[in-house]
């Protein structure tokens, strides 16, 4: 397994140096701690490089190497820095110019020829670092925008290095990023990656736009850029997401309990006693000056103190009392002046929230000694004073302002007491404070108002999303967010909250690395399932009302390991399987070339159909009204009560063929140390992954000889596949056992998955559109022997090259007696760097193939799609 250098600008912890010289180290807090943190602690190879955050000034030699070592015993690199090169590379380059420009906020960007000389110095010292810590197969993964040169100058000097790369920042379009004279160098740096992250498809979009701009480089159409000397750059989407159980989890710890009762209590929510001992008269007076809409005129002084004294606590008041909350770094992007104008407009638009809603404002300080920051600090002091001024009662202040850091226990305590989260930055990569909002309210109401201009918004659709500069737009919606019914806010949280709980930091971690790990210097292969189309397969799957996943097991649904019985599946796994086969509309099959007992003892109980040795066996979904069996096959009960087996008709019979073959395999056996024979009850697999794979490779061409000398006369024919070759009966495939299913006319969508060329079978009978007769199908009984000639005439066209590549997937006697398999082709059909597929189909669309990278692809999607039909259900 390669091993996982991460680099960024900062350290996930923190060393201080303590009065009597000894050091503390402390765990930094946020974002990349959270999603990558897991990684590093769990990999005790994996390293993590970073500016160790001390200025290197008035440190000898002796203490810096003190400094290096306490980092070491975290498995950090620490890189040291002197004040300048910090004020340069990181003050000056990265926040004073990248930051604001990134952010379309250009007016604020400065444009300096030190600090960019600043930077590249830096991302050189970078560069010197890791290069004393590389070793021969490792992958490096680089963070964020101080580091844009780090790619190209690893490259130098390690040509075969797999470097990644992810921008937690939103891309600018191209009309911003050229205004940067250093783009075209930026750009290059970046190409030096094998493979480059953004949070959403836009951003990538925004890149490319800029290196076919400023470069004069073009795309293919999965999303790669090819360079002149001959690597690719594969450029995509992996959005951010939370830890979702650590916030849900959080948020009911007794802190974060104890903030929300004291923020209820505070702001009116919690406490009604005073109510009671309101006079008749006042409660009338308050009354009477709600339904006037105007309040203050024509009062008594004594009215007016009484009045304003208990307008929080009015019962009487149709309006709830209610709380609205927001968490930011105290940042120009995040848009605070703008909100705070919209919260106070809200209260003069709609007065009746006066006294009745009370925003707190967690707003940590940021970047204090950057001018620009200590701006909008006295801008953002100053609106909040407004504000308050203007509307305040005796008990009541409209807004809590809190400029402090807190940690996650209080902030979870902001979040669980919010009734409407008010995330409105005007420019944002992700924002994370959005979901974990959502996170904090797991089957609760509480409603989300979010920017469009941020990564979170192309996932959190059900929010009230709006322009954060509309001042009026976001005062509506802040409204309506407080209006709304609670059964209508869970609704819509759930449908977030289920994918949010899918999507999770650690899933993006594993996937950035899953792709880095695939990433060559020809760029991710071709075909490969992006993103955007992840995601429209995705949608498509949540529009579709019946569903068919067609799906192998070995390589497909876990990994292929060195012997046939440790590949038991996983209790995730399994549960993964459960769910998605007892999810309304969905049938779900795994089509395995293994033997009927095994897939009985691991998948027996799940409510899936189950198809085994290739389709000598088929087992109806237990669970499930409709068969497609139909009378053709021979029913075999085999202990299980629920599950029933049906055998293929006409299949050879094994007591005749299976000496003969087994003969052959033996010898095989005998030639080559540590392979074996696996029988099952109509196929025999002759197995050499653990075997000295040139013997094997030159035995495989000799038993291939062997047994078409003799598996014609017996209706059988040879399957080469990953490091085994197995004999079966030619009526049989994975094709022709699903090729009822497909053909039923049950579904609107079909998805096939699978790693290896038997699966290629099954890939073919998927048809090219599936036609929409589900309407007037008048059984959905559907005979075997139905889908018979269509799956015939497509599984030979599997048998004549349409595989992935155009390759014979099957050694069908006849073909080989003119092309014998070479090992050339042996090598290619091994799968073992991990190359699966997906196939999908749907009513209205074309079929569509596609290439994830190993079984974890997979069943992150299988994933994406359960989490898809959940929020769907909602
Ligand atoms: O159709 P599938 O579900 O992909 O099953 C294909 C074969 O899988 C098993 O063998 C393969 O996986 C083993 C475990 O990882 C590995 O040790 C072996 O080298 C692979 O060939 C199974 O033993 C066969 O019967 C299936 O045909
Ligand atoms: O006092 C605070 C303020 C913020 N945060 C955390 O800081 C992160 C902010 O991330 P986001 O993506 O929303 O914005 P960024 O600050 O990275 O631009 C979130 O995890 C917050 O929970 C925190 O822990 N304490």
């Amino acid at each position: 397994m390669a091993r996982l250098i991460i680099v960024s600008n900062r350290l996930p912890v923190s060393l201080h140096i303590k009065d009597d010289g000894s050091f503390l180290l402390t765990q930094n807090v946020g974002g990349l701690a959270t999603a990558i943190g897991p990684y590093h602690k769990s990999h005790s190879d994996c390293l993590w490089v970073g500016w160790s955050g001390i200025e290197k000034e008035g440190l000898d030699e002796g203490q810096l190497a003190a400094i290096t070592k306490e980092f070491k015993s975290r498995r950090c690199v620490p890189i040291h820095l002197t004040r300048d090169e910090v004020d340069g590379y990181y003050g000056g380059f990265s926040n004073d110019t990248l930051w604001p420009l990134f952010h379309d906020f250009s007016h604020e960007a400065k444009f300096s020829p030190e600090t960019w000389k600043m930077y590249q110095r830096v991302n050189e010292i970078f560069c010197d670092v890791i290069s004393k810590s590389v070793r021969p197969g490792d992958m490096v993964w680089i963070q964020d925008y101080h580091l844009m040169l780090l790619p190209a100058l690893l490259r130098s000097r390690f040509p075969d290095l797999r470097i990644g790369w992810f921008l937690h920042i939103p891309f600018p379009s191209t009309e911003i990023f050229r205004s940067l004279p250093q783009g075209a160098d930026l750009l290059r740096g970046l190409l030096g990656a094998d493979l480059l992250g953004f949070h959403t498809v836009d951003f990538c979009n925004n890149f490319l736009a800029s290196v076919k701009l400023l470069l004069g480089l073009d795309t293919d159409d999965d999303g790669r850029v090819a360079l002149a000397d001959g690597r690719h750059v594969t450029v995509d989407a992996f959005p951010i997401g939370i830890d979702y159980n650590l916030y849900k989890r959080t948020s009911h710890s007794r802190l974060a309990q104890g903030m929300r009762h004291g923020i209820e209590a505070a702001s009116g929510k919690r406490t009604r006693r005073i109510i009671s001992s309101l006079s008749a008269e006042s409660r009338a007076a308050v009354e009477a000056e709600q339904k006037e809409g105007s309040w203050w005129s024509h009062r008594s002084d004594e009215e007016l103190s009484e009045l304003s004294l208990l307008r929080p606590v009015v019962s009487s008041n149709p309006k709830p009392n209610k709380i609205v909350v927001s968490v930011d770094r105290l940042d120009y992007t995040k848009g605070l002046p703008e909100r705070i104008k919209s919260f106070g407009r809200m209260l003069e638009k709609y007065p009746e929230w006066v006294g009745h809603v009370t925003y707190y404002l967690l707003a940590t300080p940021s970047r204090e000694n950057v001018e620009s920051y200590r701006l909008l600090k006295k801008q953002v002091d100053q609106l909040v004073g407004e504000v308050n001024g203007k509307y305040s009662l005796l008990s009541w202040t409209p807004i809590h302002y809190i400029t402090r850091s807190l940690p996650i226990k209080p902030v979870c305590g902001i979040y669980t007491a919010g009734d409407v989260a008010l995330v409105t930055p005007l420019r944002d990569g992700m924002n994370l404070v959005a979901k974990e909002y959502l996170s904090c309210h797991d089957g609760r109401d509480g409603s989300l108002v979010l920017s469009d201009m941020c990564g979170a918004a192309r996932e959190l659709t059900d929010a009230f999303i709006v322009n954060p500069y509309d001042i009026e737009a976001v005062c509506d919606a802040l409204h309506s967010a407080l209006e709304i019914d609670s059964a209508e806010a869970i609704h819509r949280n759930r449908r977030m909250q289920a994918r949010l709980e899918y999507s999770t930091a650690s899933l993006w971690c594993g996937q950035f690395i899953s792709a880095l790990r695939q990433a060559s210097t020809d760029g991710l292969s071709s075909g490969r399932l992006c993103t955007a189309k992840r995601d429209e397969l995705v949608e498509q799957w949540g529009n579709a009302k019946h569903k068919l996943v067609l799906c192998d097991y070995d390589g497909t649904l876990t990994p292929i390991v060195r012997t046939p019985d440790r590949a038991h599946p996983t209790k995730r796994l399994l549960d993964l399987l459960k769910r998605l086969g007892s999810m309304p509309g969905v049938d779900f099959a795994i089509v395995s070339g293994r033997n009927r007992k095994t897939m009985q003892d691991w998948f027996g109980d799940l409510p899936v159909r189950l198809v085994a040795e290739h389709g000598a066996w088929s087992s109806p979904n237990p669970s499930s009204s409709v068969q497609h069996e139909g009378n053709s096959g021979i029913q075999r009960h085999d202990g299980s009560q629920d599950r029933s087996w049906y055998q293929a008709p006409g299949l050879p019979d094994p007591d005749v063929w299976h000496p003969v073959i087994e003969e052959i395999m033996d010898e095989s056996v005998a030639r080559v140390p540590r392979s074996f024979v696996e029988r099952k009850s109509n196929t025999m697999a002759w197995h050499y992954r653990m075997s000295d794979q040139h013997l094997a490779f030159k035995e495989c061409d000799r038993l291939l000889h062997r047994l078409h000398e003799v598996c014609s006369q017996y209706g059988l024919m040879t399957m080469e596949n990953s490091k085994v070759i197995e004999v079966c009966p030619v009526s049989i495939g994975k094709g022709m056992a699903v090729s009822p299913l497909v053909n039923s006319g049950d579904y609107d969508f079909v998805l096939a998955l699978g790693d290896d060329i038997t699966d290629e079978t099954m890939f073919a009978v998927v048809p090219e559109r599936l036609p929409d007769h589900r309407q007037d199908s008048g059984s959905s009984e559907t005979n075997l022997q139905d889908g018979d000639a269509e799956a015939g005439v497509n599984e030979a066209d599997a048998l004549v090259g349409n595989g992935p590549d155009g390759r014979d997937s099957r050694s069908h006697p006849a073909a080989n007696q003119e092309n014998g398999p070479s090992s050339s082709s042996r090598n290619e059909v091994d799968n073992d760097n991990g190359t699966g597929w997906t196939v999908k189909v749907g009513v209205g669309m074309t079929k569509a193939r596609y290439r994830v990278g190993d079984y974890g692809d997979t069943v992150r999607l299988l994933g994406y799609l359960a989490a898809e039909s959940k929020a769907r259900m909602q």
